[in-house]
């Protein structure tokens, strides 16, 4: 089942997989046709799973405002969930009609993978079990996976080739992995997962440590997996100018603090709301997905991309880096020094992705 509403583009403009699969209700379309007129730009298409679930809920409603491509793109939202839950994206679309959001130009709702990725040039994968207390994200390993064979199928089938893949789902790096290995008809590039909240994380507990502002805050990275063997590494970040290290000069509190705060932030948020983090979570994807489409203007952040052997790493994998983006293409920061501990702890979450992608083999 599907259903769609206020669509912008003529029939024409859909691919035969949108054209086939969707029946497209004429009369919701005129608003939306008046509405065209004040852009210059067409509207661009953005799939998002379990948008029903938290994060979907506190994420579409910024996108749809223009938080994310910009208040000059128009988007048309693909809302996609599971059979059982596709009837409440009812509701969740009655409120995207009633902001009246002038960026939004459509929206489908539908638990077909094909329908859903559907000519898409955006794909934020966030539909998946969250863990509870005491567990592991890599826990979910088990029932996730097997959710991003499917969709990294369905992408290839229906999504643009050029679409731009974010995997925010837990464990999110190696989620990414098997999508990505699943999607013959978009480059492995494409395929990244969010790092983006622990680089958030880090730069609040940095500028709280050296009462600075967050963008006093330069050349921070997370490297790794999105767990708590992540490096968030602060021997190139400066602050104001100066190296965050000497800015800060308490290694105990970098070591003992800081690394401990930032890598069991997701389990300490569980611990005191008794859910995972969601508006936060929502935040760094729509962050994410912003910088990689719009740039980072030179400054450095932190993505899950495809590893390559530099830094003596293995290849193949979806590893956190320091990135720069622009003009839509996100590009590692080379050339960097690394220091014996550096080197240690990118080994150390190497080493947890090569196990993890050593459980998901039969998936890849
Ligand atoms: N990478 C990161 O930094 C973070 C990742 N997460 C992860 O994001 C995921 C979602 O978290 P929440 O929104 O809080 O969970 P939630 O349980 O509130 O919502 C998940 C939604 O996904 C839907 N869903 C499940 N399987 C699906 C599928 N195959 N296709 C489409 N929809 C599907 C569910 O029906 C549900 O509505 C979890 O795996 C969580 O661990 C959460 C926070 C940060
Ligand atoms: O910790 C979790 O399970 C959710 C998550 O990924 C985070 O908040 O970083």
């Amino acid at each position: 089942m599907s259903f769609v509403s206020r669509f912008a583009s003529p029939l024409s403009a859909l691919s035969p997989v949108m054209s086939r699969r969707v029946a497209f209700p004429l009369a919701s379309q005129h608003r939306s046709f008046t509405k065209m007129s004040s852009f210059t730009k067409p509207p661009v298409r953005v799939a998002v799973t379990g948008a029903a679930g938290a994060i979907g809920y506190a994420l579409i409603f910024r996108v749809a405002s223009g938080q994310m491509l910009g208040a000059d793109h128009p988007v048309i939202l693909h809302l996609i969930e599971v059979p059982q839950v596709e009837a409440n994206l009812k509701g969740v679309k009655m409120e995207l009609d009633d902001c009246a959001f002038p960026t939004l130009k459509g929206v489908v709702c539908t638990s077909d993978l094909e329908v859903g990725f559907g000519d898409c040039e955006y794909a934020m994968l966030v539909g998946a079990k969250p863990r509870g207390p005491g567990m592991e994200r890599s826990d979910l390993l088990k029932d996730n996976g097997k959710i991003f064979t499917g969709q990294g199928k369905a992408l290839s089938a229906a999504a643009k080739p050029s679409c731009k893949v974010l995997v925010v789902g837990n464990p999110a790096n190696t989620n990414a992995l098997i999508a990505a290995h699943n999607s013959k008809n978009i480059p492995f590039e494409n395929f990244t997962a969010m790092t983006r909240l622990d680089h958030n994380r880090a730069l609040t507990q940095i500028a709280q440590k050296a009462k600075c502002d967050v963008e006093d805050i330069d050349k921070f990275c997370v490297w790794g997996n999105h767990s708590p063997t992540m490096y968030p590494d602060l021997s190139h970040a400066t602050i104001k100018g100066t190296p965050a290290k000497q800015v800060i000069n308490d290694e105990s509190w970098i070591k003992n603090e800081f690394y401990p705060t930032v890598q069991k932030r997701g389990a300490a948020v569980i611990d005191a709301r008794k859910a995972s983090s969601a508006a936060s979570a929502a935040n760094g994807a729509l962050e994410h997905i912003r910088d990689w489409a719009l740039g980072t203007g030179g400054k450095w952040t932190s993505m899950g991309v495809v590893s390559d052997d530099t830094y003596g790493l293995q290849k193949g994998l979806i590893y956190s880096y320091p990135v720069t983006c622009a003009n839509g293409v996100w590009t590692k920061v080379t050339g960097l020094p690394v220091d014996q501990h550096s080197h240690d702890m990118m080994q150390h979450t190497l080493n947890e992705l090569v196990q993890e992608r050593d459980m998901v083999k039969d998936m890849l």
